[in-house]
């Protein structure tokens, strides 16, 4: 069994105490002068060095970022060089932030490597200017790199385990997109096993030699269970059985042919046998497709939108187009207002169709280019590519002014008048999605607190 995230901070915690007891005192100060006095040379230095680089510039360039990162970068070679006055677990767990916030914007792994060995280089450089004896060089390198390397190692231990789910995320969508027409692949499917069915009727009825008979598991619908089915559906059991019922249903046919004298009787329970296993062979598809178009499809079930678990995949996708092509986008967090009395008053079922007539409204009014997610109970979100922050806002209130002038029906009490508030927020080149939502929600939150039925548009506080 691998380490649990526990036992991984433990261990990484004694080791990382262990090389700060055996580092000496000297040491320990001479690096920290360094980090107090020199970082901020040697951060310029690191900027100028990874900006070179064509990769690095899609992470790096921002104006956001130059301003925020330069700090923030100091700040983090300062804590971790003076790791001996540091609270260690609250070190690691800072450590596996950054991880994550990296695995998050997609900052590859070896770029962060070959930044840290330009630091590194930089900070050894510095220690030999100061012309120390040689036991406390030395003592003051090992510090450095080995420090640098424990924090290094437990951010990238936080950016796989992060990068794998979002890996997972990614993978969902492809299929989402892959399969867009699940409902058409299904059809396909099933008339491609129902067409083998017929074929093998055919040759029972006519007394055709059963090893004209292609086996099950090689046929079209074989070939693509194999190679597409399989893969499609991941890991669920139904998977097992089709394959066991598909490889017992060519072996019961060889063994026939085997028998080679099979009367009219046999070839009856041949045919019976055959025909009983097509349906289940059927029926588990079917069922796999019926799964696939609720959840796999990546549509929330009630409202038909896009599922929230696909926003850091279309989000870090529109970053990056948005940075490469220097176009704007915008996020907006929408909520219904008050949604809660609704459900109060009228009863969940009023509750659904309000939701379903407000999603109805946010789909049919932005362009096929656009996303739409439901994100929460009553909360959704919109994403407009390709669009200003003053152009969003226009869209924006539009829909909410559709939204208030599209009563809900009940059937039996009075139509109800809902209305929604809204949060906008521009992207402003920070590769950190979740930036872009958070301030897009508290946007949201302010619109809330502003009476509600109302848009904010998201300001920066000063710093
Ligand atoms: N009918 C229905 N209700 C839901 C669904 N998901 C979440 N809710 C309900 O949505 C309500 C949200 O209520 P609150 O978060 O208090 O917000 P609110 O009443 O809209 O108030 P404000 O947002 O402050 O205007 C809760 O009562 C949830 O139970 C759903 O799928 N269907």
């Amino acid at each position: 069994m691998s380490n649990s995230k526990e036992d991984y901070d433990r261990l990484v915690a004694g080791e990382w105490q262990q090389l700060i007891t055996l580092t000496s005192a000297a040491a320990h100060q001479v690096v920290a002068r360094i980090g107090r006095e020199d970082i901020s040379l040697m951060v310029d230095d690191f900027y100028q060095y990874m900006l070179s680089d064509k990769d690095a510039q899609i992470f790096l360039s921002s104006q956001q970022v130059k301003q925020r990162l330069h700090a923030t970068l100091c700040q983090w070679i300062q804590q971790v060089i003076s790791s001996a006055d540091a609270v260690l677990p609250d070190l690691i767990a800072a450590q596996r932030r950054v991880g994550e916030v990296h695995a998050r914007i997609g900052i590859p792994i070896d770029l962060v490597a070959r930044g840290i060995r330009r630091l590194k280089e930089r900070l050894y450089q510095r220690l030999q200017q100061d012309m120390l004896d040689s036991k406390l060089c030395y003592d003051a390198m090992r510090f450095c790199s080995l420090t640098l390397d424990i924090a290094i190692e437990v951010m990238t231990t936080a950016y796989s385990r992060s990068f794998a789910s979002a890996a997972k995320h990614k993978e969902n969508y492809r299929l989402y997109t892959l399969l867009d027409n699940a409902s058409l692949e299904r059809e396909r499917q099933l008339a491609s096993l129902l067409n083998w069915e017929n074929r093998f009727i055919y040759a029972i009825a006519t007394g055709l030699p059963l090893e004209d008979v292609e086996p099950l598991q090689r046929a079209e619908f074989g070939l693509w269970f194999q190679h597409k089915g399989k893969h499609l559906f991941e890991q669920v059991a139904e998977i097992s059985q089709i394959d066991s019922v598909m490889a017992e249903t060519d072996t019961f046919i060889i063994g026939f042919q085997a028998n080679g004298t099979a009367d009219m009787q046999q070839r009856n329970l041949l045919l019976r046998t055959v025909r009983n296993n097509i349906r289940i062979i059927s029926t588990l598809v079917s069922g796999l497709f019926d799964e696939l178009s609720r959840y796999e499809n990546g549509k929330d079930p009630l409202t038909q939108l896009l599922n929230r678990r696909f926003v850091p995949t279309i989000l870090r996708r529109e970053i990056g187009l948005a940075i490469r092509s220097d176009a704007p986008f915008v996020v907006v967090m929408v909520d219904i207002d008050y949604f809660k009395r609704i459900n109060d008053t009228y009863g969940h079922d009023i509750g659904d169709a309000a939701l379903k007539s407000v999603a109805a409204i946010l789909a049919e009014n932005v362009r096929s280019s656009d996303y739409v997610f439901r994100f929460g109970g009553e909360e959704f979100m919109l994403l407009f590519v390709e669009t200003t922050q003053s152009q969003a806002l226009m869209l924006i209130e539009r829909i909410r002014t559709l939204v208030c002038a599209t009563p809900i029906r009940t059937g039996v009490s009075q139509p109800i008048n809902l209305t929604i508030s809204a949060g906008l927020c521009a992207f402003d080149g920070h590769p950190d999605y979740e930036r872009l939502i958070k301030k897009a929600d508290s946007a949201l939150y302010y619109a809330k607190q502003n009476g509600r039925n109302r848009i904010e548009i998201h300001k920066d506080q000063p710093q």
